[in-house]
């Protein structure tokens, strides 16, 4: 379950919320992941209407404190009045939406890991992933099942990047999981799932599924 959007959204929570994203922030950033300013993460705060707490642009991402997120609504537009900093969202608060409303995330990390853009670059129409035990991380099976993480090409607009990742999102049916992930060729991978630890689990499970799939490549 989020934690943070079944209680309603109030100063007391977008504090939570920001010191969540800047502990996990700072995690990624010491593995290496968030070079520079690169980097962002999103929780989701509300569905009717949808509202996101989303890191703020253009910071070190390993030194934000609990202020340094932005309220922006459905179309990653930041939302004035309604708490959080006046800040700049993230660039890429667009797709974190996108993805909210789509995927039902509770929580998004975005991260510039390289075997996340060497595999794209690699397997330019998705990595096929196949008998790694580790695709039990993510609710797939680790035998006879091809997992395939999508890859899209990058954009600076978010709503063609929004609507990419819309094209290649397969949702979970009754007889499989949907993979929730997307890689963004010479960029990055986004990862979600329904809190910040289970979209942690789902990204450190990835870029390791993509690290071994690369050393083992033929
Ligand atoms: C220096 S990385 C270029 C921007 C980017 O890809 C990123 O992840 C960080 O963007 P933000 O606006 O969230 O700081
Ligand atoms: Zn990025």
């Amino acid at each position: 379950m989020n934690v943070f959007s079944s209680e309603p959204v109030s100063a007391a929570l977008i504090e939570r919320a920001g010191a969540a994203l800047a502990a996990e922030s700072a995690r990624f950033a010491s593995r290496g992941w968030m070079p520079g300013t690169a980097g962002n993460l999103s929780v989701t705060l509300a569905r009717d209407p949808l509202r996101l707490a989303v890191t703020a642009s253009g910071l070190d991402k390993g030194e934000l404190t609990s202020s340094d997120i932005v309220i922006v609504d459905e179309d990653g537009a930041g939302v004035i009045g309604e708490g959080g900093s006046e800040q700049r969202p993230s660039a890429e608060a667009g797709l974190h939406a996108r993805i909210a409303a789509k995927a039902g995330a509770g929580a998004a990390i975005h991260v510039h890991a390289l075997a996340a853009v060497t595999a794209a670059h690699v397997w330019p129409g998705g990595v096929v992933l196949r008998d790694l035990e580790m695709l039990k991380g993510i609710g797939h099976s680790a035998h006879g099942q091809d997992v395939v993480i999508p890859v899209v090409d990058n954009s600076q607009d978010m709503v063609a990047l929004g609507d990419a990742f819309e094209a290649v999102y397969r949702p979970a049916s009754p007889n499989s999981r949907d993979v929730p992930a997307l890689i963004v060729a010479g960029h990055g991978i986004y990862a979600w799932g329904a809190d910040l630890r289970e979209a942690r689990w789902h990204l450190e499970i990835i870029e390791g599924l993509l690290q071994i799939a690369l050393a083992t490549r033929r």
